[in-house]
């Protein structure tokens, strides 16, 4: 679906994406995960045939950008980071103007609105206007608007940066269902449970390069322990506690309220760090996520 090799693309003398190489294949969620200026949004901006690689080569459908942007448009859908609603008409007509641009008959739009309304659950505010929508609704109305041309490949670009938990489930709930029908989804996103949740495969990315690429499991397997322990202290620098407890763990990061010591065993850690008579004010046993692999990485969260 997506084939880029030596990716690039530069403003000026910065280089925002910089040689990065991707395949994405068909009917899987493919992921980008890094913190804000990993270059997630450039990358994609380009993969959506609206802002030209400086460099490096990009197919898309088997097609070339630069010749075929029209006919690779056609069979996308694009969900940007900003919603870019029609505040002023209703749910339902957002999805018709919408589809007029993309040919379909009055008759034939009207039914796919239906359809998508549906499946956006929004089929009880078909007739409200969208200002006073919540943003998860907003979100699922930009969704369902996307899909109006039954797109092969569709593009979500931090989908849900700015949701509640619930709207974000939700949300969730009906990616999974648009990829079990069959659609591939590449998406970008700086929480690492969207993609643990989301995606098939992902890369991370970091300063315009990627960092890894693989499965969630896989990535976690090859960059972290089974479990990690966090422990809190009454203190304003964790660092001194770091050297006390350095040797009960495969590696300790210390952040600025707790230490993370990683470990296949985060309970048998926790006994040995009383053992020492160390008085944590919390102690937390957890398996291993994405953020500690972008951690042991980059030396940084995801999420500052
Ligand atoms: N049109 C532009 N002109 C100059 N610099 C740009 C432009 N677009 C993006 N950049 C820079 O490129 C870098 C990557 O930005 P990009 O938006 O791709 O990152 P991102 O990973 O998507 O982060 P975010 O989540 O903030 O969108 C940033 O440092 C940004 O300031």
């Amino acid at each position: 679906m997506i084939s880029a090799h030596r990716l690039t693309k530069r403003f000026g003398e910065f280089t925002a994406v910089d040689a990065i190489d991707v395949e994405v294949r068909r009917g899987e969620a493919f992921g980008f995960l890094g913190p804000n200026g990993a270059g997630k949004s450039s990358t994609m901006r380009m993969i959506g045939c609206v802002s030209p690689p400086t460099d490096g080569s990009l197919r898309i459908l088997g097609l070339d950008p630069a010749t075929d942007g029209p006919s690779i448009r056609a069979r996308l859908g694009v969900v940007p980071q900003r919603d870019t609603l029609d505040e002023e008409l209703t749910v339902r007509e957002n999805i018709l103007v919408y589809g007029r641009y993309f040919g379909l008959s009055r008759a034939q739009v009207r039914a796919k609105a239906d359809e998508l309304l549906e499946f956006a659950q929004l089929t009880e505010r078909a007739n409200s206007v969208v200002e006073p929508l919540s943003g998860g609704m907003k979100r699922r109305l930009t969704i369902a608007r996307s899909l109006v041309n039954d797109p092969e490949l569709l593009l979500l670009d931090e989908p849900t940066t700015g949701l509640d938990p619930q709207a974000r489930h939700v949300l969730w709930d009906r990616l999974f269902r648009l990829k079990r029908s069959g659609v591939t989804l590449v998406l970008t996103t700086h929480y690492m449970d969207e993609a643990e949740q989301l995606c098939d495969r992902l890369v991370v990315m970091d300063g315009g390069r990627i960092v890894a690429e693989g499965s969630p499991r896989e990535l976690i397997a090859l960059h972290s322990t089974r479990e990690v322990l966090e422990l809190r202290f009454a203190a304003d620098d964790h660092t001194p506690y770091a050297a006390k407890v350095t040797d009960l763990a495969e590696r300790v990061e210390v952040l600025p309220d707790r230490l993370l010591l990683y470990t296949d065993d985060g309970d048998a850690t926790a006994a040995a760090v009383q053992g020492r008579g160390l008085e944590p004010l919390s102690v937390l046993a957890r398996r291993s996520t994405l953020e500690d692999v972008f951690l042991h990485l980059t030396g940084r969260t995801l999420v500052d």
